[in-house]
Protein backbone atom coordinates (compact mmCIF):
# COMPACT_ATOMS: atom_id res chain seq x y z
CA UNK A 1 0.00 0.00 0.00
CA UNK A 2 1.54 3.41 -0.43
CA UNK A 3 1.75 4.06 2.58
CA UNK A 4 4.91 5.86 4.46
CA UNK A 5 5.67 2.68 6.89
CA UNK A 6 5.84 0.44 3.19
CA UNK A 7 8.47 3.35 1.82
CA UNK A 8 10.69 2.78 5.15
CA UNK A 9 10.04 -1.16 4.75
CA UNK A 10 11.12 -1.05 1.40
CA UNK A 11 14.54 0.00 2.43
CA UNK A 12 15.44 -3.44 3.37
CA UNK A 13 15.58 -4.90 0.32
CA UNK A 14 17.35 -2.59 -1.42
CA UNK A 15 20.37 -4.47 -0.95
CA UNK A 16 18.66 -7.61 -2.25
CA UNK A 17 16.38 -7.00 -5.09
CA UNK A 18 14.62 -9.74 -6.55
CA UNK A 19 14.98 -10.31 -10.19
CA UNK A 20 12.25 -12.32 -11.60
CA UNK A 21 13.09 -13.48 -14.94
CA UNK A 22 9.35 -14.88 -15.23
CA UNK A 23 6.73 -13.81 -18.13
CA UNK A 24 3.45 -13.69 -16.77
CA UNK A 25 1.32 -16.23 -18.73
CA UNK A 26 -2.45 -15.41 -19.15
CA UNK A 27 -3.80 -18.47 -16.40
CA UNK A 28 -7.41 -17.74 -17.79
CA UNK A 29 -6.47 -20.09 -20.92
CA UNK A 30 -3.81 -22.30 -19.84
CA UNK A 31 -4.73 -26.33 -20.60
CA UNK A 32 -1.13 -27.56 -19.26
CA UNK A 33 1.17 -26.77 -16.44
CA UNK A 34 4.14 -24.78 -17.87
CA UNK A 35 7.36 -26.37 -17.37
CA UNK A 36 9.05 -23.28 -15.37
CA UNK A 37 6.19 -23.92 -12.65
CA UNK A 38 6.68 -27.33 -12.39
CA UNK A 39 7.65 -28.14 -8.34
CA UNK A 40 11.10 -29.64 -8.38
CA UNK A 41 10.56 -30.78 -4.98
CA UNK A 42 7.58 -34.01 -4.97
CA UNK A 43 8.91 -35.62 -2.03
CA UNK A 44 8.25 -32.49 -0.22
CA UNK A 45 4.35 -31.97 -1.78
CA UNK A 46 1.87 -34.91 -0.80
CA UNK A 47 -1.27 -35.24 -3.41
CA UNK A 48 -2.88 -31.85 -2.22
CA UNK A 49 -4.49 -31.06 0.85
CA UNK A 50 -2.24 -33.67 3.09
CA UNK A 51 -3.61 -36.07 5.59
CA UNK A 52 -7.45 -36.37 4.82
CA UNK A 53 -8.87 -37.26 8.42
CA UNK A 54 -6.32 -35.19 10.29
CA UNK A 55 -6.73 -36.20 13.71
CA UNK A 56 -6.47 -32.51 14.96
CA UNK A 57 -7.41 -29.37 13.42
CA UNK A 58 -5.77 -25.78 13.76
CA UNK A 59 -7.95 -24.19 16.47
CA UNK A 60 -11.03 -22.02 16.04
CA UNK A 61 -11.10 -19.43 18.85
CA UNK A 62 -14.60 -16.89 19.61
CA UNK A 63 -12.69 -13.87 20.44
CA UNK A 64 -15.90 -13.13 22.50
CA UNK A 65 -15.32 -16.40 24.63
CA UNK A 66 -14.44 -15.11 28.18
CA UNK A 67 -11.52 -17.94 27.86
CA UNK A 68 -10.04 -16.13 24.66
CA UNK A 69 -7.38 -15.16 26.02
CA UNK A 70 -6.28 -18.63 27.34
CA UNK A 71 -7.10 -20.59 24.12
CA UNK A 72 -5.02 -17.95 22.02
CA UNK A 73 -1.76 -18.72 24.63
CA UNK A 74 -2.22 -22.10 23.97
CA UNK A 75 -2.68 -22.26 20.25
CA UNK A 76 0.79 -19.81 19.83
CA UNK A 77 2.49 -22.57 21.81
CA UNK A 78 1.07 -25.68 20.59
CA UNK A 79 0.55 -24.58 16.44
CA UNK A 80 1.77 -21.03 15.89
CA UNK A 81 -1.79 -20.45 13.91
CA UNK A 82 -5.47 -20.31 14.80
CA UNK A 83 -8.27 -18.93 13.20
CA UNK A 84 -10.50 -16.05 15.05
CA UNK A 85 -14.45 -15.47 14.81
CA UNK A 86 -16.37 -12.40 16.06
CA UNK A 87 -13.43 -10.45 15.41
CA UNK A 88 -15.16 -7.39 14.68
CA UNK A 89 -14.47 -7.09 10.63
CA UNK A 90 -17.62 -7.56 8.92
CA UNK A 91 -18.42 -10.13 6.55
CA UNK A 92 -19.68 -7.68 4.03
CA UNK A 93 -16.14 -6.07 4.10
CA UNK A 94 -14.08 -9.12 4.03
CA UNK A 95 -16.53 -9.95 0.95
CA UNK A 96 -15.60 -6.48 -0.86
CA UNK A 97 -12.02 -7.03 -0.64
CA UNK A 98 -12.22 -10.07 -2.02
CA UNK A 99 -14.25 -8.72 -5.09
CA UNK A 100 -11.54 -6.05 -5.52
CA UNK A 101 -8.57 -8.31 -5.25
CA UNK A 102 -10.63 -10.66 -8.00
CA UNK A 103 -11.32 -7.04 -10.17
CA UNK A 104 -7.26 -6.70 -10.06
CA UNK A 105 -6.04 -10.46 -11.33
CA UNK A 106 -8.89 -10.35 -13.54
CA UNK A 107 -7.26 -7.07 -15.56
CA UNK A 108 -5.49 -8.10 -18.46
CA UNK A 109 -1.53 -8.85 -18.06
CA UNK A 110 -0.62 -6.06 -19.84
CA UNK A 111 -2.93 -3.38 -17.34
CA UNK A 112 -1.30 -5.36 -14.29
CA UNK A 113 2.15 -5.05 -15.67
CA UNK A 114 1.88 -1.43 -15.79
CA UNK A 115 1.80 -1.53 -11.76
CA UNK A 116 4.84 -4.16 -11.89
CA UNK A 117 6.27 -4.40 -8.41
CA UNK A 118 10.13 -2.60 -8.75
CA UNK A 119 12.94 -5.36 -8.11
CA UNK A 120 13.59 -3.57 -4.48
CA UNK A 121 9.52 -3.22 -3.66
CA UNK A 122 7.37 -3.79 -1.45
CA UNK A 123 4.75 -3.01 -3.32
CA UNK A 124 3.26 -3.73 -6.92
CA UNK A 125 2.22 -7.00 -9.20
CA UNK A 126 4.33 -9.66 -9.61
CA UNK A 127 5.55 -13.43 -7.97
CA UNK A 128 4.95 -12.66 -3.90
CA UNK A 129 6.27 -9.47 -2.31
CA UNK A 130 1.81 -6.49 -4.16
CA UNK A 131 0.32 -3.34 -4.56
CA UNK A 132 -0.56 0.25 -6.10
CA UNK A 133 -2.18 1.70 -9.31
CA UNK A 134 -6.11 0.61 -7.85
CA UNK A 135 -8.91 2.66 -9.20
CA UNK A 136 -10.42 4.72 -6.43
CA UNK A 137 -13.20 2.49 -5.60
CA UNK A 138 -11.03 -0.38 -4.89
CA UNK A 139 -8.61 1.94 -2.97
CA UNK A 140 -11.65 2.66 -1.06
CA UNK A 141 -11.93 -0.74 0.14
CA UNK A 142 -8.15 -1.55 0.93
CA UNK A 143 -8.42 1.40 2.87
CA UNK A 144 -11.31 0.55 4.68
CA UNK A 145 -9.87 -2.60 5.60
CA UNK A 146 -6.52 -1.84 6.78
CA UNK A 147 -8.15 0.63 8.96
CA UNK A 148 -10.04 -2.14 10.54
CA UNK A 149 -7.43 -5.37 10.39
CA UNK A 150 -4.68 -2.86 12.02
CA UNK A 151 -7.09 -2.34 15.01
CA UNK A 152 -7.51 -6.05 15.07
CA UNK A 153 -4.07 -6.68 15.04
CA UNK A 154 -3.19 -4.53 17.92
CA UNK A 155 -6.17 -6.26 20.00
CA UNK A 156 -4.64 -9.83 19.04
CA UNK A 157 -1.34 -8.38 19.59
CA UNK A 158 -2.19 -7.70 23.60
CA UNK A 159 -4.03 -10.68 23.84
CA UNK A 160 -1.33 -13.15 22.47
CA UNK A 161 1.39 -10.94 24.46
CA UNK A 162 -1.29 -10.77 27.80
CA UNK A 163 -1.27 -14.52 27.40
CA UNK A 164 2.25 -14.74 28.50
CA UNK A 165 1.60 -12.08 31.33
CA UNK A 166 3.43 -9.69 29.40
CA UNK A 167 1.52 -6.26 29.89
CA UNK A 168 0.84 -2.49 28.28
CA UNK A 169 3.92 -1.01 30.32
CA UNK A 170 6.36 -3.78 28.82
CA UNK A 171 6.17 -2.73 25.27
CA UNK A 172 7.41 1.04 24.88
CA UNK A 173 6.57 0.87 21.27
CA UNK A 174 2.89 -0.04 21.49
CA UNK A 175 2.51 3.87 22.36
CA UNK A 176 1.42 6.11 24.99
CA UNK A 177 -2.40 4.84 24.59
CA UNK A 178 -1.23 1.31 23.72
CA UNK A 179 -2.58 1.23 20.12
CA UNK A 180 0.89 0.32 18.61
CA UNK A 181 -0.01 3.57 16.53
CA UNK A 182 3.49 3.18 14.60
CA UNK A 183 3.60 -0.48 13.50
CA UNK A 184 4.39 -0.84 10.08
CA UNK A 185 2.51 -3.18 8.08
CA UNK A 186 1.65 -4.74 4.30
CA UNK A 187 -1.16 -5.86 2.35
CA UNK A 188 -0.19 -8.64 0.21
CA UNK A 189 -2.83 -9.58 -2.06
CA UNK A 190 -2.32 -13.55 -3.58
CA UNK A 191 -3.97 -14.87 -6.45
CA UNK A 192 -4.10 -18.84 -6.96
CA UNK A 193 -5.31 -19.27 -10.46
CA UNK A 194 -6.94 -23.15 -11.21
CA UNK A 195 -3.88 -25.32 -12.05
CA UNK A 196 -4.33 -28.43 -14.65
CA UNK A 197 -1.82 -30.28 -12.15
CA UNK A 198 -1.98 -29.10 -9.05
CA UNK A 199 0.17 -31.64 -7.26
CA UNK A 200 3.48 -30.82 -9.72
CA UNK A 201 2.74 -27.38 -8.60
CA UNK A 202 2.82 -25.17 -6.07
CA UNK A 203 1.29 -21.87 -5.13
CA UNK A 204 3.42 -20.02 -2.34
CA UNK A 205 6.54 -22.70 -1.37
CA UNK A 206 6.77 -23.14 2.36
CA UNK A 207 7.88 -19.98 4.70
CA UNK A 208 7.52 -18.42 8.27
CA UNK A 209 6.63 -14.74 8.19
CA UNK A 210 8.98 -12.15 8.83
CA UNK A 211 5.90 -10.21 10.98
CA UNK A 212 4.73 -10.11 14.61
CA UNK A 213 1.95 -11.82 13.15
CA UNK A 214 0.11 -12.15 10.22
CA UNK A 215 -3.94 -12.01 9.67
CA UNK A 216 -4.92 -13.99 6.66
CA UNK A 217 -8.09 -13.94 4.74
CA UNK A 218 -9.24 -16.88 2.40
CA UNK A 219 -11.61 -17.23 -0.15
CA UNK A 220 -13.66 -20.84 0.26
CA UNK A 221 -11.17 -22.62 -1.82
CA UNK A 222 -8.70 -24.05 0.53
CA UNK A 223 -4.97 -24.18 0.02
CA UNK A 224 -3.45 -22.71 3.22
CA UNK A 225 -1.67 -25.69 4.94
CA UNK A 226 0.83 -25.51 8.38
CA UNK A 227 3.50 -28.01 9.22
CA UNK A 228 2.34 -29.64 12.17
CA UNK A 229 5.37 -31.75 14.14
CA UNK A 230 4.81 -35.08 14.36
CA UNK A 231 1.94 -34.71 11.70
CA UNK A 232 2.96 -33.28 8.71
CA UNK A 233 1.07 -30.56 6.31
CA UNK A 234 -2.53 -29.68 7.66
CA UNK A 235 -5.02 -27.62 5.76
CA UNK A 236 -6.30 -25.09 7.15
CA UNK A 237 -9.89 -25.37 5.83
CA UNK A 238 -11.59 -21.93 4.77
CA UNK A 239 -14.00 -20.97 7.55
CA UNK A 240 -16.75 -18.22 6.43
CA UNK A 241 -16.02 -15.07 8.00
CA UNK A 242 -13.07 -15.98 9.98
CA UNK A 243 -9.20 -15.14 9.92
CA UNK A 244 -6.17 -16.66 10.22
CA UNK A 245 -3.73 -15.47 12.84
CA UNK A 246 -0.38 -16.94 12.51
CA UNK A 247 2.51 -16.27 14.33
CA UNK A 248 5.76 -14.30 12.52
CA UNK A 249 9.54 -14.96 13.78
CA UNK A 250 9.23 -11.58 15.28
CA UNK A 251 6.99 -12.86 17.88
CA UNK A 252 9.38 -15.99 17.87
CA UNK A 253 11.86 -13.67 19.00
CA UNK A 254 10.02 -11.47 21.02
CA UNK A 255 8.61 -14.38 23.25
CA UNK A 256 12.11 -15.93 23.04
CA UNK A 257 10.69 -18.99 21.18
CA UNK A 258 7.87 -19.53 23.41
CA UNK A 259 5.69 -18.51 20.16
CA UNK A 260 7.31 -20.50 17.60
CA UNK A 261 6.78 -18.96 14.41
CA UNK A 262 4.78 -21.02 11.75
CA UNK A 263 5.94 -22.65 8.67
CA UNK A 264 3.04 -22.85 6.23
CA UNK A 265 2.59 -22.84 2.14
CA UNK A 266 -0.14 -22.51 -0.24
CA UNK A 267 -0.65 -25.65 -2.64
CA UNK A 268 -3.16 -25.11 -5.67
CA UNK A 269 -6.66 -26.35 -7.10
CA UNK A 270 -7.48 -28.48 -10.10
CA UNK A 271 -10.43 -26.31 -10.97
CA UNK A 272 -11.00 -23.67 -8.81
CA UNK A 273 -9.35 -20.39 -8.27
CA UNK A 274 -8.02 -19.55 -4.89
CA UNK A 275 -7.55 -15.96 -3.71
CA UNK A 276 -6.20 -14.59 -0.03
CA UNK A 277 -5.46 -10.90 1.29
CA UNK A 278 -2.16 -11.46 3.83
CA UNK A 279 -1.93 -8.73 6.52
CA UNK A 280 1.88 -8.65 7.08
CA UNK A 281 2.03 -7.15 10.69
CA UNK A 282 5.02 -5.63 12.72
CA UNK A 283 6.61 -3.43 14.69
CA UNK A 284 7.65 0.33 13.14
CA UNK A 285 10.47 -0.67 11.38
CA UNK A 286 13.31 0.38 13.39
CA UNK A 287 12.76 -0.53 17.04
CA UNK A 288 14.55 -3.28 17.92
CA UNK A 289 12.97 -6.11 18.90
CA UNK A 290 14.56 -8.98 21.45
CA UNK A 291 13.40 -10.94 23.85
CA UNK A 292 10.98 -9.58 26.63
CA UNK A 293 12.97 -8.87 29.86
CA UNK A 294 10.04 -10.68 31.94
CA UNK A 295 10.44 -13.98 29.37
CA UNK A 296 14.06 -14.35 30.46
CA UNK A 297 16.06 -15.02 33.14
CA UNK A 298 18.59 -17.22 35.09
CA UNK A 299 17.34 -20.47 33.71
CA UNK A 300 16.38 -18.68 30.24
CA UNK A 301 18.73 -16.74 28.52
CA UNK A 302 17.98 -14.51 25.58
CA UNK A 303 18.07 -17.06 22.40
CA UNK A 304 18.07 -13.99 19.91
CA UNK A 305 19.65 -11.13 19.63
CA UNK A 306 18.17 -7.19 18.72
CA UNK A 307 17.20 -6.84 15.57
CA UNK A 308 15.01 -4.15 13.61
CA UNK A 309 12.20 -5.55 10.74
CA UNK A 310 13.87 -3.97 8.62
CA UNK A 311 17.10 -5.20 9.22
CA UNK A 312 15.35 -8.76 9.46
CA UNK A 313 13.81 -8.56 5.92
CA UNK A 314 17.28 -8.14 4.55
CA UNK A 315 18.40 -11.21 6.46
CA UNK A 316 15.50 -13.08 5.03
CA UNK A 317 15.76 -12.10 2.13
CA UNK A 318 19.38 -13.23 2.29
CA UNK A 319 19.09 -16.55 4.19
CA UNK A 320 15.42 -17.25 3.88
CA UNK A 321 14.48 -20.39 6.33
CA UNK A 322 17.47 -19.93 7.75
CA UNK A 323 17.12 -16.10 8.96
CA UNK A 324 16.09 -17.43 12.16
CA UNK A 325 18.42 -19.24 13.45
CA UNK A 326 20.68 -16.86 11.65
CA UNK A 327 19.59 -14.19 14.67
CA UNK A 328 20.17 -16.81 17.78
CA UNK A 329 22.53 -16.39 20.14
CA UNK A 330 23.16 -19.52 21.19
CA UNK A 331 23.53 -22.29 18.88
CA UNK A 332 22.76 -26.04 20.46
CA UNK A 333 26.70 -27.28 21.88
CA UNK A 334 25.85 -30.47 20.84
CA UNK A 335 25.16 -30.13 17.13
CA UNK A 336 21.48 -31.00 17.29
CA UNK A 337 19.47 -29.28 15.26
CA UNK A 338 17.35 -26.45 16.66
CA UNK A 339 13.95 -26.78 16.75
CA UNK A 340 12.90 -23.48 15.18
CA UNK A 341 15.30 -24.10 12.76
CA UNK A 342 12.91 -24.71 9.41
CA UNK A 343 16.36 -26.31 7.56
CA UNK A 344 14.69 -29.30 6.14
CA UNK A 345 13.33 -26.88 3.83
CA UNK A 346 15.84 -26.40 0.81
CA UNK A 347 16.38 -23.29 -0.77
CA UNK A 348 16.27 -23.40 -4.63
C1 LIG B 1 6.57 -7.07 4.96
C2 LIG B 1 6.93 -8.06 4.17
C3 LIG B 1 6.88 -9.51 4.57
C4 LIG B 1 7.12 -10.23 3.26
C5 LIG B 1 8.09 -9.30 2.58
C6 LIG B 1 7.42 -7.92 2.78
C7 LIG B 1 6.21 -7.78 1.81
C8 LIG B 1 5.68 -9.16 1.36
C9 LIG B 1 5.77 -10.29 2.44
C10 LIG B 1 5.74 -11.69 1.82
C11 LIG B 1 4.33 -12.28 1.59
C12 LIG B 1 4.48 -13.69 0.96
C13 LIG B 1 5.49 -14.56 1.70
C14 LIG B 1 6.80 -13.77 1.95
C15 LIG B 1 7.83 -14.68 2.56
C16 LIG B 1 7.22 -13.04 0.69
O1 LIG B 1 7.96 -13.42 -0.18
O2 LIG B 1 6.56 -11.80 0.64
C17 LIG B 1 6.46 -12.57 2.85
C18 LIG B 1 7.62 -11.69 3.32
C19 LIG B 1 8.11 -12.12 4.69
O3 LIG B 1 7.31 -12.35 5.60
O4 LIG B 1 9.32 -12.24 4.81
O1 LIG C 1 -2.41 -17.84 0.45
C1 LIG C 1 -2.19 -18.30 1.57
O2 LIG C 1 -3.00 -19.03 2.16
C2 LIG C 1 -0.89 -18.02 2.29
C3 LIG C 1 -0.34 -16.64 1.98
C4 LIG C 1 0.89 -16.37 2.78
O3 LIG C 1 1.41 -17.22 3.45
C5 LIG C 1 1.49 -15.02 2.75
O4 LIG C 1 1.01 -14.14 1.99
O5 LIG C 1 2.44 -14.82 3.52
FE1 LIG D 1 2.91 -16.40 4.80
Amino acid sequence: MPSRSSAVLSDAFKSHPVHLHHKHPDFSSLQELPDSYAWSQPDDHPPSGGPIFASESVPVIDLDDPNALKLIGHACKTWGVFQVTNHGIPTDLLDHIESAGRTLFSLPVHQKLKAARSPDGVSGYGVARISSFFPKLMCDVIEAYQTEVKRLAGRLMWLMLGSLGISKADIKWAGPKGNFKGASAALQINSYPACPDPDRAMGLAAHTDSTLLTILYQNSTSGLQVLREGTGWVTVPPVRGALVVNVGDLLHILSNGLYPSVLHRAVVNRTRHRLSIAYLYGPPSSVQISPLPRLVGPGQPPLYRPITWSEYLGTKAKHFNKALSSVRVFSPVNGLADVTDHNTVKVN
